[in-house]
């Protein structure tokens, strides 16, 4: 059952550790430079951490003024912009871009009252320029979506050939923006088994728990595996979404816990399948801005319309990751309980033959009917 160990290559090892430490350097609240795949250089700090000395200095080591980095779709619910960008190509990473750099310069407030919509006030007076993806924009922003903060970054364009020399002068973390875009798919295609232990489940006593990971040490998922599926049959599967707050608190803003709950109950009484729980909280975009979409869907908006405020995509979730363990684990044919057409689609696109959906739909809860009706309206769920 475990995958064949392919070694991850040199190249990739280092990409991929330029990356995570990137990752690790803006959560920090510290600049990086970014070689961008367009061949300009960028100095990038998040805009969640800016404060006045943080864009001082990077004033002063770009000897330039800063300018502020945003999704097309936070721009447009920031008021600061008529329409989404189109992206250079097609490509689902490829967000539109918008930057924003007012002639009388960036202000910690102005990037807050921009980047946040937790945060209000109003910012009519700047003009904003937009840039389709690809570009090193694009890439700062990818960088920080993988770090979990808010979608927007602070950026100075330093001459890409003082780009070396300005990175080593203020210790400053170099990251190539080819790699960025790489970075996530090669980690989700490469994950491998790391360990396998019974844990006995109230509902499903029969039940191991099998642990995955890439080799670069990412993101981890589980595969819930209830009895002993027959691989040469479909197996009856779930992908399910990490929920902290529906699956560990029983919160009752959506239906994650009952779903969760409901398919190791549903899988156990027909004899065997597998849950994968993968770790997508928030549909990907992380416990802290889902609890910022929450915020704004306690104002009157949709889950959907949320997402977009805070500057995400509606669903910023791939199955590659579910698709890579289930072809590991033996299944190439499932029976998949959902009710996300996107679910069905992504895990044949990657490989894995949806013999049948399984709906999976349980009673509203008198606090997530609108939840519910909008991703049937807007989500096109199959409910
Ligand atoms: N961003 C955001 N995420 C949410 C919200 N409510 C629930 N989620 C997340 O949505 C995901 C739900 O995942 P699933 O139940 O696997 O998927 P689904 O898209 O509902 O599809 P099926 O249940 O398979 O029909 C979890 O990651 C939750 O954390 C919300 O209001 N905003
Ligand atoms: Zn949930």
């Amino acid at each position: 059952m475990s995958l064949a160990a392919e070694p991850i290559s040199p190249l990739m090892r280092t990409a991929s550790r330029s990356v995570q430490r990137a990752v690790s350097e803006l959560r920090r609240g510290d600049l990086v430079m970014l070689q961008g795949g367009d061949g300009r250089a960028l100095l990038v700090r998040a805009a969640e951490m800016t404060d006045a000395p943080a864009l001082a200095l990077v004033r002063q080591i770009a000897g330039g003024e800063p300018a502020l980095v945003l999704t097309d779709k936070r721009a447009i619910a920031a008021g600061i912009l008529a329409q989404a960008v189109e992206p250079a190509h097609a490509d689902p990473m490829g967000a539109g871009t918008v930057v924003v750099a007012p002639a009388q310069g960036l202000t910690p407030d102005l990037v807050r009252v921009l980047a946040d919509p937790t945060r209000p006030g109003s910012a009519q007076a700047v003009q904003p320029a937009v840039r389709p993806f690809p570009s090193a924009e694009g890439e700062a922003l990818l960088l920080v979506k993988l770090a979990r903060l808010l979608p927007a970054v602070i950026v100075a364009e330093v001459a890409a050939d003082r780009a070396d020399e300005v990175a080593g002068r203020n210790d400053l973390l170099t990251v190539r923006g080819a790699d960025v875009q790489a970075y996530q798919a090669a980690g989700e295609s490469t994950l491998r088994q790391v360990v396998e232990a019974s844990v006995p489940l109230a509902d499903a006593e029969n039940t191991r728990l099998i642990a995955f990971r890439a080799p670069d040490g990412g993101v981890e998922h589980l595969a819930i595996l209830i009895g002993t599926p027959d691989p040469a049959q479909p197996v009856l599967t779930r992908l399910h979404s990490e929920c902290f707050t529906g699956d560990l608190l029983g919160s009752l803003r959506c239906d994650c816990g009952a779903q969760l709950r409901g398919a190791i109950r549903e899988i156990a009484a027909q004899g065997s399948g597998v849950v994968l729980y993968l770790a997508q909280e928030g549909r990907n975009i992380g416990l802290m801005n889902k609890l910022r979409a929450y915020r704004l869907q306690d104002a009157g908006v949709d889950t959907v319309d949320a997402n977009l405020m805070v500057g995400f995509e509606a669903d910023e979730r791939t199955y590659l990751p579910a698709a890579t363990m289930l072809k590991a684990l033996g299944f190439n044919a499932v029976r998949l309980m959902t009710n996300n057409p996107d679910k069905l689609a992504q895990l044949a696109r990657w490989g894995v033959q949806v013999v049948d959906r399984v709906p999976h739909i349980f009673p509203a809860n008198g606090h997530n009917i609108a939840y519910l009706r909008t991703k049937a309206e807007k989500a096109g769920h199959l409910l």
